[in-house]
This record gives C-alpha cells, structure tokens and sequence, in this order.
C-alpha cells in the first residue's frame, strides 16, 4: 500500500532524508512544505519530494508519516499548532531535532490527542546546511536515535523503523534526558568550544593581522563545525542549556587543571595530559566498530585524502584491482575540510578494508583515515 509521507523544513536534513527514502523502490508519495518556497521548489526540482505543499498544516493532513526537520524551536512551536490540525488517526509523527527533551515535551499535546509521537535524531550531518547539501547517503551507518514516549507500542516503534530503513542508519532507542545528557557531551559542547575558539582568533586579529593566514590544519579540522548554521545552533543551546552549563563547569575545572598543569612546567605530567587523550581518543570505536548488535547495515569506509588532480582515483582503483581487493562504493565529499578532496571508499569487511590501506599505503603518501 501507498504511504504518504510528508516532510517539514526541507533543508540537509529534511532533503537528505527525503532522498534516503526514495533510493529504494518503495510505494511513497513525499509531500513537503518548507517556509521558504524557493527551498521547497528546488526540493521539488531534484526529486526530493513529490508534491509542494502549500502550508504545514496542509502537509500533514492526509499523512501516514509526518517528520519534521526544522530548528529546534521551530520544531517546538509546529508541533503544539499540530495538535489543532485534522490528522489522520493513525499517523505517526517524528522529528529530526538535535535535542530531545523539549521536544518530546511539545509534542505532550499530540499525545494527549491520541497521536504517535517518536523522537528522532539522525546523529549525522554537516556544518553545511539547506536543500544543495542534502545527500541521500548522509545517514548510511550513523546511529539513528528514537525516542519514544515510554508507552509507545513495540509495533509502532517497528513501523517507523522499517521507514527508515533506507536511511542504512543504525537505530537506536533512548530516552529523551539520557539522549540529551550524551549529545551535550559529543556535539553541543563541543560546539560551543568550537566556536569560542573562532571568537578567540577574531578577537586577538586586530593586534595579530597575520595569525589568520597562519590558521590551517589542526584549527581549520577542530573548528570545522564552528561554520555551521547559527539558527539551528542557537535553538540547540536554548534548549539543551541545563547538561550545556554542566559541561561548562566540568570544562572550567578542567581548563584550571591545564592552567595549574603549564604552571607547574613538568614534563613527565605535560607528555601525560597529551599521552592519556592520545589513548582515548586513538581508542575511540570508528562509526561502525562501534555498531551495535542489530545494526541494520554496515559497509567499512577509507577515508583518504586526495590532491584536486586528474588521474587520482583512476591510480587507487588501479592498486586496489592489482590486489584483487573489492570495493562497494567509491565517492568524493568536501564535509571534513575544504583544503583536501577526500575519497571514501567502502569495503564489504574490516579486513578488505585493512588490506587496501596497507596497499595504499605502500603506494602512495596520501593521507587515510578510518572515522
Ligand atoms: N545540520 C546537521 O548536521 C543536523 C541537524 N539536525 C537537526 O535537524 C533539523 C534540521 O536541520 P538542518 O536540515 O541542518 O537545517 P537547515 O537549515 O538545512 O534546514 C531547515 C529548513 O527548515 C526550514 N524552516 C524553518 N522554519 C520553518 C517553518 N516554520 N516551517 C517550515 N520550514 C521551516 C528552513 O527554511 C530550512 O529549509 C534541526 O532540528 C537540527 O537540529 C540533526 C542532525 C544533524
Ligand atoms: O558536522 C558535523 O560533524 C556534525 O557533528 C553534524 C551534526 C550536527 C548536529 C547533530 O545533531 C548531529 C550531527
């Protein structure tokens, strides 16, 4: 049977989900609104969605999957305007938001209808955003969070699951405070850290004229993110603000340690600040070593950094066929950083993917990275 799914907010998120869904042969219809019209027409142009709504409401009404990608506030907002909208009964509604609480909060009005909410978060994305960045691969293999209420039907949870399916992301059920608490620590504070940094460059530019020429590689890779869009980034803050302070306070403390570490001028405890995060961090599971039991799919990346010249990749498909080595896929993404191209190339196992970083190795002196 048909399913019509709609779409709210049709930006990276919002059009790579609706290109995720529609790679794979399933009987969909996409109807998608987004506020902006020109977004929503470009949408249309690339095949993201079927039909261009002409309000949100209008959108939803008739749906069997309603998902909206909009900032989190916004998001907020259109869900208690939802609840006054003539849904169809046994729609199921989610989200993309990159926080949970106040959300699953909003969404109390919904619920108190008899309508499905689950909470989503593609844990995945850019610091690019709007509809030309949305890839219909932008999930493969990122954990997939829900969120659903607590008294959600087992049968439900499957059904949104199953839509998402063709995202090849890894689904993963959390509640709402936990999911808060974790991507406060792994994204919106490093977020905040990012673009601090930024702040501190800028501030000190005036005295220093030359020091932003001198900015490339570590602070172009750990500030990356610190160019994203500053709406979505604004909402996160205001609604993840609570676990926001208390990773604050921890960074505090451990910025004096830092101070009192440089203070103290001892080697043997510098070598082991930077000794112990190299451990850590070395030891951190890649995206998909760290796939959880149940994971819907799972391909094994080589991320390798390429100079912008001819004959790159046709060079490492020649060395990867020389050692009978078979890939999956092969594509080129600028997300990571826009000095170098970067080819990711994706194995069927862990050790095809080992055997042809040893061959590149040995051939070549680029740069490869298992994320
Ligand atoms: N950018 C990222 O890396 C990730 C973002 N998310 C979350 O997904 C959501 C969407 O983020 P992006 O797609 O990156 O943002 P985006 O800025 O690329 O897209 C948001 C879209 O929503 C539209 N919009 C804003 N207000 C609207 C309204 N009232 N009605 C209809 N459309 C409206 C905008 O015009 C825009 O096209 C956010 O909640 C964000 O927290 C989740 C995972 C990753
Ligand atoms: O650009 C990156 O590396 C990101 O971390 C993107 C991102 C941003 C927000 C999310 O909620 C999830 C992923």
């Amino acid at each position: 049977m048909k399913k019509y799914i709609t779409i709210i907010g049709l930006g990276l998120i919002g059009g790579s989900l609706g290109l995720a869904l529609k790679r794979e042969d399933q009987d969909i219809h996409i109807t998608g609104f987004d506020r902006s019209y020109a977004t929503a027409d470009k949408a249309y142009r690339r095949g993201i969605i079927d039909t261009v709504a002409a309000s949100a409401k209008s959108a939803c009404e008739g749906a069997d999957f309603i998902i909206f990608a909009t900032p989190v506030n916004t998001t907020v907002s259109l869900l208690e305007e939802a609840s006054d909208w003539d849904l169809k009964k046994d729609v199921i509604i989610s989200d993309t938001g990159s926080t949970k609480s106040p959300i699953m909060e909003a969404a109390k009005c919904l619920i108190e209808k008899g309508f499905t909410f689950i909470g989503g978060h593609p844990m995945a994305g850019s610091h690019k955003s709007g509809v030309t960045a949305a890839k219909g691969h932008l999930f493969e293999n990122a954990y997939y969070i829900l969120t659903p209420i607590g008294d959600e039907s087992e049968e439900r949870i499957r059904t949104l699951s199953n839509l998402l399916v063709p995202t090849k992301g890894k689904i993963v059920v959390l509640d709402a405070l936990e999911h808060d608490r974790m991507t406060a620590i792994v994204s919106h504070f490093p977020h905040l850290v990012a673009s601090s940094l930024v702040g501190r460059l800028a501030d000190q530019e005036s005295s220093q004229p030359f020091v932003k020429k001198l900015a490339a590689g570590g602070f172009r890779d750990l500030t990356r993110i610190a160019s994203a869009d500053p709406t979505m980034w604004r909402d996160i803050t205001i609604q993840n603000r609570l676990e926001l302070l208390e990773q604050l306070d921890g960074w505090l403390q451990e910025m004096n340690h830092v101070r009192e570490m440089i203070i103290n001028n001892d080697p043997e405890q510098i070598f082991d600040f930077f000794n112990d995060a190299k451990k850590f961090r070395d030891e951190l599971p890649s995206t998909y070593e760290g796939a959880i039991q149940g994971a819907l799919y799972m391909t094994f990346d080589l991320h390798i950094d390429i100079p912008d010249h001819p004959g790159v990749i046709s060079e490492i498909t020649k060395i990867l066929a020389e050692e009978e080595i078979s890939l999956t896929n092969i594509r080129i993404v600028e997300t990571r950083t826009d000095v170098y191209g970067i080819l990711v190339i994706s194995f069927q196992t862990a050790e095809d993917r080992k055997a042809a970083r040893f061959a590149l190795s040995k051939a070549t002196d680029y740069s490869m990275h298992i994320l």
